[in-house]
């Protein structure tokens, strides 16, 4: 059976010869290769003696009757006389036939042409029978040796399909075995006309059916697989057996073929498995190839890509090299420039180093400025938050180089506020470091200048913390401790070339009445009520920072301190301290008077705010009348109005001479950080302002200079008027004032000195002062001299020699300037506090009668005095005041009230309880007539 699609390639009759063979039946007692060449032979005969018949014999001259099968191989090769036989049965079976061999010529290869015409004639008879149903063979089988017994096989079947068409062709032919309805098996048989095929057909059966059925079936497969031998086979297999043989042998025979044919199967299935393999494998490797060639394709693609890359980093490496280059170029430039910046920014250091030491200057300048000027300094200082009001938010939001920021956020609508003064120092501010800064100011009292360093801010922003707290420890102590320690450090250090004495006082307004805080006995006498300008005040001399601490602990006794809603601390009360210097140029004797007044002022709040009544709220009421009188005093010298109105308050008279005198003055103001203080803040530092915008004249020193010589010729010049006149009044003043020292008419004239307040700039200048007290010199009135005498002078401390002691308590009341003729030897004062000094001379011979008022007060303050044990009188009570300038600055004595002056020594008890190793201590000065006034200035010229 010829596999369909070549699957299965293998023929029936070979399997069964195969099986028959392996049987181990007698087949091979028969000569069965005879017999089949016999067979072969006479089936040969046949099939070319009806080819010679169908075709000719000329035609046929090729094939013999009966050929060898090489012969009949070669007589059919051509296929000429198969077409031409098939033609006969079946004409135009095939169409073509290529018989010529003249056609052959026309090729130039003329073997392989008729090769080529032979397999189209065979192809074509063998396409032709197929198309007839007739068995047939291979193409190839007419090519080799030892297969045309199919070749035979087909002739044969077209013999018998020729002699079936012949008989008429009824039916369907059927090659071997098809029997027509109409036909008989006989016939059908007889188209197989083999001589042992009847026989067979006669008696063989195989499980019931019948031999000959089987033998048809046999036939079918031969005719099926194109082999006619495989009837032959089975045949020759059974052709000498009994029948009762044959059922066992052929069931055995086909067990074997079926199992043969399984096997073969089974193997073609193996193949057919393996075939897919191998086609995938040699798809494989179509796809090796192909991927081969991809791989090809995609290698030359790489190539031709890494070529381009090359030739990209190629171009690459160029670009880097060029901007490597321009890096490099780049980056030498960055350097030249980053050096020209460098070099450019040393120098705008250089330059912002210069910008803030000229801003430096500028602010040094400005100072000398404000010193020349006169204006009041004003340093700010802010509290610190105290322990106990953490996370409080302050109001001070920025302080830079003398400007305070106040942020107004919360009461007076969003926004800032900025103050501007000469100094503002942060909460975190040390005492040492605020006192650095005003320590120029507080030196120069040794200079011979007036300071006047006072306190303001309200109940609690740190007032008395900055002038003097109670306590004493290196870090808290305040200015007043730190500056007099100073005086007597800077003294020591110039001990050799001046011999310095310092006295201190130590004063308190309270309820508008001034109060002696230095008083020993417990009494704490008011001056104001004597009517007196200046108080009753114990000056006592200190040599040692051991001598201030007795003293501020004395006066802090004796400090009225009111307890409030707002501090109970609060001191409901100013305070002054108040240092006086006098220095002795050891060489020339000259002599240098300075004096600090350290005040503490009371709180500057509203009194409304203080939630005070009765006691409380009259304190506060004069508090705030002082201050306000102060503040009076501030408008006014702002505005250079020719009425100061100083006397509307002890603290106005108090501050007159540093306000409005040719004193240093700086005030402090304190503010606190709180918001609740904001609206005080505010208040306080708007006051600040304008108090920064006076101008008070230059300070001028209180030092004896070239001035007095050219003062005595003037002095000179004015004596003779003077005597005349003091000639001419004289008995008219001796009637009106033959009473004791009539205060309350100083007091009377005092009220009126702000009539004669020259404006402050001609003050500051001291040019115009000493040409202005030239111009004036004629208009010397006493009378305006006493009314004009000042507050709260500088206190001038008359020492007294014999001559002098006899002067002063001679029934000669008469001024005697010779007296004065050793002023230049001595002293040679031209400052303001020694202009009294020599008024009160001028005033002398004035007030003859005088004397005796003086003097009982006088004794009265020695007998105070000298209930210390210690003291001793040195001066007469008669002596009165200091009658000369020789005597006030020439001795080295302390300066002292004309009216009051009284001067006590203060010896071994005495010196060690004050805690003072100073010779002499004027107890109580009372400054003599003013010195700012023009007017008086002008009487002693
Ligand atoms: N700069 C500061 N550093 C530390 N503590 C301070 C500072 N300033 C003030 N204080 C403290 O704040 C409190 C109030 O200060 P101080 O008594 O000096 O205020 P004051 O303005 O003098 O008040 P009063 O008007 O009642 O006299 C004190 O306890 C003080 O020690």
């Amino acid at each position: 059976m010829a596999g369909e699609g070549g699957t299965l390639s293998f023929s029936v009759a070979s399997v069964v010869e195969d099986v028959l063979q392996q049987h181990g039946n007698r087949l091979g007692d028969l000569d069965l290769e005879s017999r089949k060449a016999g067979e072969a032979a006479s089936r040969r005969y046949e099939a070319a003696g009806w080819l010679r018949k169908m075709v000719g014999v000329v035609a046929a001259k090729d094939l013999p009757a009966e050929p060898s099968e090489e012969e009949f191989r070669l007589g059919l090769r051509s296929g000429i006389i198969l077409c031409n036989a098939l033609n006969k049965i079946q004409p135009g079976g095939v169409p073509k036939v290529v018989e010529s061999p003249c056609d052959a010529a026309l090729i130039p290869d003329g073997a392989a042409l008729s090769a080529f015409q032979y397999f189209e004639n065979v192809r074509n008879f063998l396409v032709a029978v197929q198309e007839m149903g007739i068995p047939n063979f291979e193409a190839s089988d007419l090519e080799q040796g030892g297969k045309s017994a199919r070749v035979v096989n087909t002739v044969l079947a077209l013999k018998s399909y020729s002699e079936w068409k012949q008989t008429g062709g009824n039916g369907i032919w059927k090659f071997g075995g098809n029997v027509k309805p109409t036909v008989s098996a006989k016939s059908f048989v007889r188209k197989n006309s083999e001589p042992f095929t009847n026989s067979l057909s006669r008696n063989l059966s195989i499980n019931g059916k019948s031999f000959n059925s089987l033998s048809s079936d046999l036939e079918y497969s031969n005719k099926m697989s194109g082999s006619g031998s495989l009837s032959m086979l089975v045949r020759a297999v059974l052709l000498d057996k009994n029948p009762e043989e044959v059922p066992m042998l052929v069931e055995s025979v086909l067990s074997k073929v079926v199992e043969e044919f399984e096997n073969r199967i089974a193997s073609r299935h193996d193949m057919v498995k393996e075939a897919p393999k191998e086609i995938a494998i040699s798809q494989g490797n179509k796809f090796l190839l192909k991927s081969t060639c991809d791989n090809k394709r995609t290698e030359d693609k790489n190539l031709v890509i890494f070529d381009q890359q090359q030739r990209d980093i190629q171009e690459l490496k160029n670009t880097l090299r060029t901007t490597k280059a321009g890096m490099q170029f780049l980056k030498m430039k960055f350097h030249e420039e980053f050096n020209n910046l460098g070099m450019h920014i040393h120098s705008l250091a250089h330059a912002a180093s210069g910008y803030h030491k000229v801003l430096e200057e500028n602010r040094k300048l400005y100072n000398q400025v404000q010193d020349l000027k006169g204006s009041i300094r004003v340093y700010c200082r802010v509290r610190p938050f105290l322990s106990g009001q953490s996370n409080n938010l302050s109001t001070v939001d920025n302080i830079e180089d003398g400007n305070i920021t106040i942020s107004t956020a919360s009461r007076h609508g969003k926004g800032c506020k900025s103050f501007s003064f000469n100094k503002v120092f942060e909460p975190c501010a040390t005492q040492a470091e605020v006192f650095s800064d005003m320590q120029p100011l507080i030196r120069s009292v040794l200079d011979g200048y007036n300071v006047c360093i006072f306190a303001y801010g309200q109940t609690g922003s740190g007032k008395t913390y900055t002038m003097g707290p109670k306590d004493l420890s290196e870090k808290n102590k305040g200015v007043n401790y730190r500056a007099l320690g100073d005086l007597f450090l800077l003294a020591e250090q110039r001990k050799d070339i001046f011999c310095y004495n310092v006295a201190v006082q130590m004063i308190e307004i309270y309820n508008e009445q001034v109060r002696d805080l230095l008083v020993t006995d417990g009494k704490i006498r008011n001056s104001s009520q004597t009517g007196l300008n200046v108080p009753d005040a114990n000056i006592i001399p200190v040599s040692s920072t051991d001598d201030v601490i007795d003293l501020m602990n004395l006066g802090q006794r004796n400090r009225v301190v009111g307890a409030t809603a707002l501090n109970d601390r609060s001191s409901r009360s100013h305070s002054c301290l108040t240092v006086h210097v006098q220095g002795r140029d050891l060489a020339s004797g000259a002599t240098l008077r300075g004096c600090m007044h350290l005040v503490d002022l009371a709180g500057s709040e509203r009194v409304n705010k203080s939630e005070v009544t009765g006691d409380r709220l009259k304190e506060a009421q004069h508090i705030n009348k002082s201050l306000s009188a102060l503040g009076d005093v501030i408008a006014s010298l702002a505005q250079k109005n020719p009425h100061v109105p100083y006397r509307n308050s002890k603290l106005t008279q108090l501050l007159q001479d540093s306000l409005g005198g040719q004193a240093k003055t700086l005030m402090f103001v304190h503010i606190s950080p709180e918001p609740d203080a904001l609206g005080e803040t505010i208040s306080t530092l708007k006051f600040a302002e304008r108090v920064a915008t006076v101008e008070l004249g230059a300070a001028q020193v209180n030092k004896g200079s070239a001035d007095v010589k050219e003062l005595k010729e003037q002095i000179a010049s004015q004596k003779t008027a003077l005597a005349r006149k003091e000639r001419e009044t004289e008995h008219r003043r001796k009637e009106s004032e033959s009473s004791p020292f009539n205060s309350n008419h100083r007091l009377r004239d005092a009220g009126d000195i702000n009539l004669f307040r020259q404006p402050m700039g001609d003050v500051g200048n001291i040019e115009v002062h000493k040409s202005t007290l030239r111009q004036k010199s004629q208009s010397f009135d006493l009378d305006e001299i006493l009314a004009n005498s000042p507050p709260w002078p500088p206190v001038t401390s008359p020492i007294l020699n014999e001559d002098e002691k006899e002067m002063a308590s001679g029934s000669n009341n008469q001024f005697n300037l010779a007296n004065n003729d050793d002023m230049d030897d001595t002293d040679a004062a031209t400052s303001d506090s020694s202009e009294p000094d020599f008024l009160w001379q001028l005033n002398q011979s004035k007030f003859t009668s005088m004397t005796n008022g003086i003097e009982s007060k006088t004794r009265k303050a020695i007998s105070k005095a000298s209930k210390i044990p210690g003291f001793s009188k040195s001066l007469h009570p008669s002596q009165g005041p200091s009658p000369s300038r020789k005597l006030a600055n020439g001795a080295g004595g302390f300066p002292c009230n004309g009216t009051e002056g009284r001067q006590v020594h203060l010896t071994g008890n005495a010196r060690s309880q004050l805690g003072s190793n100073a010779a002499i201590i004027p107890v109580a000065c009372c400054q003599p007539p003013a010195s700012s006034p023009d007017v008086p200035r002008l009487a002693w010229i």
